[in-house]
């Protein structure tokens, strides 16, 4: 029987291409996994269908930016209602690699407002307990992605990155969501040691105060650190 947290724990890591994300949301899991805590690990955009036509379309040039914005909405209801409010129902940690910051920074870099987007999504979605901003300089960001061995694409060229850098940057004084920024140009074991200890400080304070934590099982909490 997997360790449960009452009421789950929604964690988003956003931030720009190569900072990052998909490593420490991989981190954030295992550590779940391996002390048997009650866990999923997803991603947007998502290979459910709306995220399908996404992918699809990005192969025959750029959807015009209410196209976009649609698509990348449509397919955070499909995920919300088939991924993410499930596992929130059965009291498990979700960790989302992207999630609405991602729709404010991208697609207000191409000129959506930012503050309707934000509350479109925070009205609609449910807002995360925790977001890891993980931030970094845009060339930086561009090395990862050739040293992992891709090619940055359209979506990754090195002016709207910075726009998307910018605009990230100002979320954490615009949307409601509890959020961190991390230094992610620092070495590997630096940032997965923050992102750890973030999290569990996360999962400590949303056990307090949607549960009588005397009533958790005490392994869990110590877990957390608590
Ligand atoms: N702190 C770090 N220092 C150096 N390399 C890193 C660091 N974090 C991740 N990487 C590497 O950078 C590349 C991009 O990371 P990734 O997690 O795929 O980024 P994102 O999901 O944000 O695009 C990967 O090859 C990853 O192993
Ligand atoms: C979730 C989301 C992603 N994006 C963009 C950011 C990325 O450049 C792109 C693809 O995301 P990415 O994380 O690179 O996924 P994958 O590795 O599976 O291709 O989608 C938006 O423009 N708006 C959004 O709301």
């Amino acid at each position: 029987m997997k360790r449960p947290i009452p009421g789950g724990l929604l964690v988003a890591v956003e931030g720009i291409d190569g900072a990052g994300k998909t490593t420490v949301a991989a981190t954030l899991a295992q550590w779940c996994g391996e002390r048997g805590l009650l866990c999923a690990l997803s991603k947007e955009p998502t290979s459910l269908s709306w995220g399908m036509k996404l992918r699809e379309s990005a192969a025959s040039g750029r959807l015009t930016l209410d196209e976009e914005l649609d698509l990348f909405h449509k397919d955070r209801e499909e995920h919300a209602e088939t991924s993410i409010q499930p596992a929130l129902d059965e009291d498990a940690i979700m960790i989302l690699d992207r999630y609405y910051w991602s729709t404010a920074a991208y697609q207000g870099a191409r000129g959506a407002s930012i503050a309707e987007v934000l509350k479109f999504n925070e009205g609609s979605f449910p807002v995360p307990d925790l977001v890891l901003l993980l931030d970094l300089p845009v060339e930086v960001g561009q090395n990862r992605i050739r040293v992992r061995g891709d090619q940055p694409n359209e979506f990754e060229e090195v002016e709207a990155q910075q726009r998307c850098r910018e605009i990230f940057l100002q979320l954490p004084k615009l949307s409601e969501a509890k959020h961190v920024t991390v230094d992610a140009s620092k070495p590997w074991r630096e940032v997965s040691r923050e992102c750890l200890r973030l999290f569990q400080q996360a999962a400590l304070q949303k056990v307090w105060k949607t549960a009588n934590a005397k009533t958790m099982n005490s392994e869990t909490l110590a877990l957390f650190g608590g």
